[in-house]
C-alpha cells in the first residue's frame, strides 16, 4: 500500500489566480498534439508550460521547497531533478476535459525516470462539476482533495484519473520529480 500526501495549504487562493493568469499569457497547447511528453490520447485538455511563461520562477521556487519537504518527510525516494517543466491543465466542461486511467511513468527517456507526481488544485472547488483527481493506491478509489490551493503527492506509478468536467473549468498544476529507477 502506497500513501498519498496531501498540503492542505500549499498555495494560496491569489497565487492560485496568478498561476492560472501566467499559464494564459499565451495560448494553451493542445494536449497530445505537441512534442512534449503527452503520449495520451485519453486525455482531453489544454496545456501550458510554465517554463515558458516569463515571471514565473517563484512558482518552481516553491515546487522545490514543498516535494523536497514531503520526500523527506514521507516518501524516502532517490530524487535527483525535476526534468520537466511544470504543467498547467485546463479542463473545461464545454468538451467534458478529462484525463481516463494512467500513470505516469512512460517509455521515453524522461517520463521512465518519473518518481514523485505533485498535483495542485488551483481552481476554487465551487468554480467546476466534475473534474475529480481520483487516486488508486490500492483496489480502493480515493478522490484527492479538492481545496483551493491543496497539494497532492503520490509516487508516479500511482494510477490516477480526471473525472469529466461537466460545469465550469478545473485548472490544476503538475510537477514530477524524477530519479533512477524503481528497484
Ligand atoms: O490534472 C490533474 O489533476 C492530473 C494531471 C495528470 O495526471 C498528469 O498530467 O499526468
Ligand atoms: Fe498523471
Amino acid at each position: 500500500m502506497f500513501a498519498i500526501h496531501t498540503i492542505p495549504d500549499a498555495f494560496t487562493p491569489a497565487e492560485c489566480a496568478r498561476i492560472v493568469a501566467l499559464a494564459h499569457q499565451d495560448d494553451l497547447a493542445e494536449a497530445g498534439l505537441v512534442g512534449r511528453v503527452s503520449d495520451h490520447n485519453i486525455r482531453r485538455a489544454e496545456l501550458a508550460w510554465l517554463d515558458e511563461r516569463a515571471g514565473s520562477d517563484w512558482v518552481m521556487e516553491r515546487i522545490i521547497r514543498l516535494v523536497s519537504a514531503v520526500n523527506r518527510a514521507a516518501f524516502g525516494f532517490d530524487l535527483s531533478e525535476f526534468a520537466e517543466s511544470p504543467q498547467v491543465a485546463r479542463y473545461g466542461a464545454e468538451r467534458e476535459g478529462h484525463f481516463g486511467w494512467h500513470s505516469d511513468i512512460g517509455d521515453g527517456p524522461v517520463a521512465r525516470k518519473r518518481k514523485l507526481t505533485m498535483v495542485v488544485q488551483l481552481s476554487a472547488a465551487d468554480a467546476y462539476d466534475g473534474g475529480v483527481l481520483e487516486l488508486r493506491p490500492d483496489l480502493a478509489v480515493r478522490a484527492a482533495e479538492r481545496w483551493q490551493g491543496a497539494a497532492v503527492l503520490f509516487p508516479s506509478f500511482m494510477l490516477h484519473r480526471v473525472t469529466p468536467v461537466t460545469r465550469g473549468e478545473r485548472h490544476s498544476l503538475t510537477i514530477w520529480a524524477h530519479g533512477p529507477a524503481f528497484r
